[in-house]
């Protein structure tokens, strides 16, 4: 069990984006512009789905971190902050009616 959490990492990432690129792989990425980060993620994307394809658990867990971080680093180039992603996923899940539902469950 762990308490980090993927504000922490779009916290992490939105501090790094300011570090000179030498010093950060995050801000290299950045500076190289928003197709580069988008492929990073489409290659990581990819990586996971076929971990996921082969049933390779702890590949899996691994890819998955790196779309997340990499998600993040595309989300920060494009100037979205993850809370509007939020914001658009608790829509769709108040639309569905299944948070109330499950809250009643809990
Ligand atoms: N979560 C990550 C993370 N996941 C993956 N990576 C990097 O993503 C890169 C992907 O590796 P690849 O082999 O696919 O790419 P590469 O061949 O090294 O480089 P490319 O030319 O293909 O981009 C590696 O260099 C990893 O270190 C990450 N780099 C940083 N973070 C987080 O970001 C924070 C800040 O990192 P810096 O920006 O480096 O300070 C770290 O503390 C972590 O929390």
């Amino acid at each position: 069990m762990t308490t980090f959490t993927l504000d922490d990492l779009a916290r992490i990432v939105a501090q790094r984006a300011a570090a000179p690129a030498s010093e950060s792989y995050t801000a290299k990425l950045l500076s190289e512009g928003p197709a580069k980060a988008a492929k990073k993620l489409g290659e990581e994307a990819v990586e996971a789905a076929l971990a996921a394809v082969q049933r390779d658990r702890q590949n899996l867990t691994a890819e998955a971190a790196d779309v997340l971080y990499h998600l993040l680093v595309v989300l920060q180039g494009a100037d979205i902050p993850l809370s509007d992603v939020m914001a658009e996923l608790e829509r769709r899940t108040a639309q569905s009616g299944l948070a109330e539902k499950a809250a009643r469950k809990s």
